[in-house]
């Protein structure tokens, strides 16, 4: 198989470098006049991914919005994967785990593990427990061809009391940067990629060293703009995956409209 990195690459190039953001949301299911129960989710999740399927290069459904429906809303999330990869996209599971040992390694193995229902192409990964202790993460996601996104710089305005704080070598926020580059290198690899908003003026962290894909959420509905994007991030705007949720989603349930969403952020 080829990396999760090879597979980014050759579907950007094709469709389009965009991530869709599958958020549903209890306020976009009525609004879509579906039930608030997993038929009303896996009816929505279904209409986004027929709608924007074959077009649209990755998708990144939210765990929590499926998790609010427990167990039932889960196996939506694990068939809402398959119909994904059934379309040729590639998908990111945004679940933010981050913890320590055995713990992080079942964590690791639910969403990076060949055959486990929930795994994806990627998963965010949440490094304040230390960036180390995600290592089972980043073994499995090397090993296995997959990817994972660290979140370093965050799109809210909450994340800079602890991101830009000082640590023993300068910000957090750089700590991480630097330990994911030296990975990154070290494992010849580009599996560790990198979650940084596109909702600020200034980033107040040095990316041009970066050697991997970096998510860009906040474009939209957070305030971020797609023509922004290659001054926000210079040298290291080649690795930016930009990423859009309820902007687009808000134009659905109708496919042409949402279609048309889409095409409005890629290529800008
Ligand atoms: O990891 C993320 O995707 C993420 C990181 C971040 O810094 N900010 C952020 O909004 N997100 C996620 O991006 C999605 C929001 O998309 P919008 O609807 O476009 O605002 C939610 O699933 C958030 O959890």
């Amino acid at each position: 198989m080829s990396t999760y990195h090879q597979r980014l690459s050759a579907v950007t190039a094709q469709r389009g470098n965009l991530c869709v953001g599958i958020d549903p949301h209890a306020a976009l299911l009525s609004a879509w006049d579906l039930p608030l129960n997993a038929d009303g989710l896996e009816r929505y999740c279904r209409i986004v991914v027929e709608a924007l399927g074959e077009s649209v290069a990755v998708f990144k459904p939210q765990a929590a919005f499926f998790e609010v429906y427990g167990s039932a809303g889960i196996a939506v999330l694990e068939r809402v994967l398959g119909d994904i990869a059934a379309a040729g996209a590639l998908s990111i599971v945004d679940a933010k785990r981050g913890d320590i040992g055995s713990t992080m390694a079942a964590y690791a193995e639910a969403y990076l593990a060949p055959g486990s229902p929930l795994a994806g192409d990627a998963v965010t990964l949440s490094p304040y427990l230390g960036f180390d202790a995600l290592t089972p993460a980043f073994e499995r996601a090397i090993a296995f061809d997959r990817g994972v996104y660290v979140l370093a710089r965050t799109s809210n305005p909450e994340g800079a009391s602890v991101q830009l704080a000082l640590g023993r070598e300068g910000s957090v926020v750089q700590e991480i940067i630097d330990a994911a580059i030296e990975l990154n290198s070290r494992a010849r690899t580009r599996a560790i990629g990198l979650v940084v908003g596109g909702t600020h003026h200034a980033l107040g962290c040095d990316l041009s060293e970066f050697n991997a894909s970096i998510l860009v959420p906040g474009i939209g509905a957070q305030g971020g703009r797609m023509e922004d994007l290659s001054g926000m991030f210079g040298p290291a705007h080649d690795k930016v995956l930009p990423m859009v949720g309820r902007a687009i989603l808000q134009a659905g349930p109708d496919p042409a409209a949402l279609r048309a969403k889409v095409a409005s952020y890629v290529g800008v």
